[in-house]
């Protein structure tokens, strides 16, 4: 019975690895979890999976539980201190990291001091900080499993292989839901039709992401770190059904690939069960006769501007990248309110790159200034 410690239960990702965790009830047990403001998906999985300790966003939702909750039913804390509680939960074996954001850097690292398995699906802690996870997890001796779909299909592509035969990687990416739109046609571009993913239904912020192809760029850089290899050996593939999730390419000019129905609890329940495979009955066969045609094409780097920052952002490195994410965080959100325009996204992360002058090996104190000094600069723009 693995032990798994859920921070974003809520979520997305959160919501379909406890779909996993209930159709393999001998194999795991939720022991913590934790989510932000969502009172009553909250509860309810509470009710349902019974973990032993709960960590919220705030004091008035942690407030609100207490009401609803004794404290043998299960202990609570609220803000980032409880988050950290919930990642290192006595006995936890497995932390599932599916909170959104910069957010979920400090837990991640204090699990892997516990000797924690991470399964990581919060790309930002390694968009934000990747030198210092990647060292903390070798220091450690703990594994970081990917959870991200293209991620996953590049471990799976490299079960029995040598990092070493690598050429190159080929991440696929949708295209989000303005691929078949000019720049100038974004112009007027609203939330509702961004939000509108043409293959996956997720988060609000990730889907944003998707639509800016900022989402492939904080991939392009997330492989980087967990492959250890060279952007130079990193490329984006356009590819628009979501089928091959992503692609490796070896010396002797072999690629082998991962595919499947677009379906996030495969490589959800392939980080818990790593490296066995357990079935999994609720996901849907792929049965390419169906499909007929796969689709590919270049990816576009001036029509898609954010994918050249975030090759650009890691090529530079240092602090670069952290300020990549930070101002991609602000400006995704001000969007998603209605504060700004789709191409300011574009715009406000340029000008926050533009600014800055990158730190060479920062310490986690320095990526945590870098991080708030951009929010600050992007709330200005705002
Ligand atoms: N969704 C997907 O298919 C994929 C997602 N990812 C990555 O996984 C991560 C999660 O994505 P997704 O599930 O879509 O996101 P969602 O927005 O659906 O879920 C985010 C979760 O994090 C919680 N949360 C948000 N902010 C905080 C905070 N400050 N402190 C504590 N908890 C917080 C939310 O709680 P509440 O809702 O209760 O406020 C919710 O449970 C992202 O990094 C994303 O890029 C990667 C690949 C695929
Ligand atoms: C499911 C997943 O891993 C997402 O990151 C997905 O890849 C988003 O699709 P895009 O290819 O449109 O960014
Ligand atoms: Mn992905």
């Amino acid at each position: 019975m693995k032990k798994i410690s859920l921070l974003g239960a809520t979520g997305s990702i959160g919501i379909q690895t406890l779909e996993v965790i209930e159709s393999h009830p001998e194999e795991f047990k939720l022991v913590a979890m934790s989510f932000g403001r969502n009172y009553k998906s909250g509860s309810d999985i509470i009710k349902k999976f019974k973990p032993e300790f709960v960590a919220v966003k705030d004091k008035e939702t942690y407030e609100h539980l207490k009401r609803e909750f004794s404290s043998q039913d299960v202990k609570l804390g609220y803000g980032e201190e409880a988050l950290i509680e919930a990642a290192i939960y006595d006995g936890v074996e497995c932390l599932v990291n599916a909170v959104v954001g910069s957010v979920g850097l400090i837990p991640t690292l204090k699990a892997i001091e516990n000797n924690i398995t991470i399964a990581l699906a919060n790309k930002e802690t390694l968009v934000t900080a990747g030198h210092l996870v990647t060292e903390h997890a070798k220091k450690y001796n703990v594994n970081i499993l990917p959870v991200d779909s293209e991620h996953s299909a590049i471990f799976q592509c490299l079960q029995g292989e040598s990092v070493k035969s690598i050429d190159r990687l080929i991440i696929t990416a949708s295209g989000g839901s303005f691929r078949d739109r000019k720049r100038e046609d974004l112009v007027n571009v609203t939330v509702d039709q961004a939000l509108n993913h043409p293959n996956w239904s997720m988060g609000a912020k990730i889907t944003i992401d998707s639509a800016t192809m900022m989402n492939k760029g904080l991939e392009v850089i997330e492989a980087h770190w967990l492959f250890n290899l060279h952007y130079d050996k990193i490329d984006v593939l356009l590819h628009k059904e979501s089928i091959i999730h992503s692609l490796v390419e070896f010396h002797d000019r072999s690629i082998i690939a991962q595919l499947g129905t677009p379906d996030m609890r495969v490589p959800i329940q392939y980080a818990l069960t790593y490296p066995e495979r357990l079935p999994l009955k609720e996901a849907k066969r792929l049965e390419l006769w169906e499909i007929g045609k796969l689709h590919f094409e270049k990816a576009d780097f001036t029509r898609f501007r954010c994918l050249q920052y975030a090759f650009d952002s890691g090529k530079i490195g240092g602090t670069m990248p952290t300020v990549l994410n930070a101002a991609n965080e602000v400006a995704v959100e001000a969007f998603l309110s209605g504060k700004i325009t789709f191409l300011q996204i574009e715009e406000f992360i340029e000008r926050s790159l533009d600014k800055h002058e990158s730190i060479a090996n920062p310490s986690l104190e320095q990526i945590q200034e870098v991080d708030q000094l951009t929010r600050n600069f992007v709330q200005t723009l705002i």
